[in-house]
């Protein structure tokens, strides 16, 4: 037997039309998360690949540093490559890296916007679903844009359906409790 999936540019769609929001956002949000990303762009490090990636993350009001403030905190990225060049790093995962030393976790990101220079929408590769599946809820909306500004939206559930997190981890204690019950290690 199999469910109905929804369609996801359909419930963006749907959902972006909602109460004057784009999808959940102020214009003045939405704005400003799709100017930054596309500006970010302009900082890539990516002279291997020449493929220029922005990020920018929109802060909730009330997690926002120093105080909740009424204009919308962002904070950006962009890809920076290496001359080996598996040891690059993504747009998004520096934009995180950022926001997490700044302090920000789970409950802090309101948004996610990722442009590149391309005609298609470009997705988040699949490391950086998971890095930002640790610091984001199912429902936290990702904007990609195309080099026209033009959008589509998916939620990080949507793009990472079934996902591992932090809340899916038992404690270590009951973890260690387990195997020490099974004989099967000693645990400090
Ligand atoms: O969502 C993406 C996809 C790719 N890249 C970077 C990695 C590499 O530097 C370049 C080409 O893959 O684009 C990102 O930053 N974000
Ligand atoms: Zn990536």
């Amino acid at each position: 037997m199999s469910t109905a999936i929804p369609d996801p540019v359909a419930t963006a769609l749907v959902s972006s039309e909602q109460n004057g929001l784009v999808h959940g956002l102020s214009a003045a949000e939405f704005q400003i998360l799709s100017l930054t990303c596309i500006e970010a762009k302009a900082t890539a490090y990516c002279p291997y690949s020449l493929f220029r990636v922005g990020a920018s993350l929109l802060i909730n009001p009330n997690t926002a540093t120093p105080s909740p403030t009424s204009t919308p905190a962002i904070i950006t990225g962009a890809n920076v490559e290496n001359a080996s060049y598996p040891v690059g790093t993504c747009a998004e995962r520096v934009a995180m890296g950022t926001a997490v030393i700044q302090g920000h976790r789970i409950g802090s990101f309101k948004a996610i916007g990722v442009a590149t220079d391309m005609d298609d929408f470009c997705s988040p590769c699949g490391m950086c679903r998971q890095y930002l599946r640790e610091f984001c809820e199912n429902e936290v909306p990702i904007f990609m844009f195309n080099k026209r500004g033009e959008y589509r939206v998916m939620t990080l559930g949507e793009l990472l359906p079934m996902s591992f997190g932090p809340d899916k981890l038992p404690s270590r204690e009951v973890l260690a409790r387990g195997l020490e019950e099974e004989g099967k290690t000693k645990v400090a």
